[in-house]
């Protein structure tokens, strides 16, 4: 086999306070984050929203110690897989892409291509799918292999999500069994699942996988963990006022509290990194919450980070895309979004769904030129330009 490459792809996350606005402002900027009906409309509401949050991320960022861990730890994960593949006989170049921070997912195919990778692996950090992260990193590539030529010759597999591959399950157990192992009756420790939510309507609309990944990942853990201790799946970090995958973290702590729960071992699912969402988010605010629902005992399962069977898992993934036939980039997003087209882009007269749609859209329309002019004090026509 010729020259190797991993492309590992992750969201990535601001290194210093002053970054925490212009990376709001990408991640904004994504349709797969913010779904407009209007294009166009995309980077003045991505400025709009990430001008209005930055303060607030910047407070939290700042708890942590001024930036995000994310792309050291990456990056550790990275040197880890290389050696682990050397070990298993597989000599390979690690890249790491990210999605709305440095080192870019661009910048990591310029380098692909610079070092005339061969066979690429292009592997998510991201062990369930969902449209809003390893579908965005997939639709980005996708374009950049169509605009570049130079990429079409080298021989590609995607691994779309591996939230069943047994190594990645039994990291897990053992990360929750040695938290266990500290509490003094840890068959009475109530094991809470924490996964990142995404909004209600991705996966009931737009077909995301993501909510029945994260099922069946959590029941997966269960099984390897196999103990008799009760368990909670809930969603945390929501963003924005529309509805997202229930029940949500907070009331679930809540509810646990007023059932008398004393024990609370929280494991981050959707993770495989500590970030903003695990050292802030669980470790500060979610703890507090838990405390003052009575809830004393409150820990927290470690990130798996460069655990070595973690690790381990990632090379197997490696090898087992290395040896199977290749999967493209389109044939994962097409597989993965089982779309029911929505909204429906094909026009009918009456009282039909199309002109809900449109209805919906015109009023949306008005609605955020409003708030832009509340804000900002200028028309929606100064923001794009036009005036
Ligand atoms: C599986 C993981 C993630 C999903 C699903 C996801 C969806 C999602 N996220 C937002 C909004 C924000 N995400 C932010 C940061 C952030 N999110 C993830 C993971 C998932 N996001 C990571 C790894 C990070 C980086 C963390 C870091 O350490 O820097 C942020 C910024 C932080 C903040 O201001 O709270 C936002 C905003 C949406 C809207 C969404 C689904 C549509
Ligand atoms: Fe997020």
């Amino acid at each position: 086999m010729g020259r190797v490459g991993v492309l590992l792809l992750n969201l990535g996350g601001p290194d210093r306070l002053e970054d925490v606005g212009p990376f709001l402002f990408n991640l904004f900027s994504d349709p797969e984050i913010i779904r407009l009906p209007f294009p166009w409309l995309q980077r003045p509401l991505a400025w709009l929203i990430s001008s209005r949050r930055t303060k607030k991320s910047q407070e939290n960022y700042k708890q942590i110690g001024g930036g995000s861990p994310l792309r050291r730890i990456t990056e550790a994960q990275g040197e880890a897989l290389k050696e682990q593949l050397g070990a298993l006989g597989q000599e390979a170049t690690i890249y790491v892409g990210m999605r709305y921070w440095h080192p870019y997912t661009e910048e990591a195919i310029a380098k692909i291509i610079q070092d005339k990778i061969e066979h690429l692996v292009i592997l998510p950090l991201y062990p369930q799918f969902s449209i809003s992260t390893s579908g965005s990193s997939f639709r980005l590539l996708e374009k950049l292999w169509k605009e570049n030529t130079k990429l079409q010759s080298i021989n590609y597999t995607v691994i779309p999500s591996w939230h069943k591959q047994q190594g990645y399950l039994q990291a897990m157990a053992d990360l929750i069994v040695q938290e266990l192992s500290q509490i003094a009756n840890p068959d009475e420790a109530h094991i809470f699942f924490s996964a990142h939510g995404v909004p209600k309507n991705y996966v009931e609309e737009a077909g995301d996988p993501y909510e029945q990944e994260i099922e069946e990942c959590t029941y997966l853990i269960m099984q390897t963990l196999n103990r008799p201790n009760f368990y909670t799946l809930a969603y945390q970090s929501r963003v924005g006022p529309v509805e997202w995958l229930q029940p949500y973290t907070e009331d679930a702590i809540k509810e646990l509290g007023t059932k008398g729960t004393k024990d609370l071992v929280v494991v981050p699912i959707s993770f495989v990194s500590e970030h903003i969402e695990t050292l802030q988010e669980i470790d500060i605010e979610y703890r507090e919450l838990a405390e003052e629902a009575g809830i004393h005992n409150f820990r927290r399962v470690p990130a798996l980070n460069t655990n070595p069977v973690f690790i381990k898992a990632l090379a197997d993934l490696v090898i087992d895309a290395l040896e199977a036939p290749s999967l493209k980039l389109s044939q994962v997003t097409q597989m993965k979004k089982k779309v029911k087209i929505y909204p429906p882009e094909r026009w009918e007269w009456g009282m039909t769904t199309s002109a809900e749609v449109w209805n919906g859209r015109i009023a949306m329309l008005g609605f955020i030129a409003l708030i832009i002019e509340l804000v900002t004090g200028h028309g929606l026509l100064h923001m794009v330009g036009l005036l």
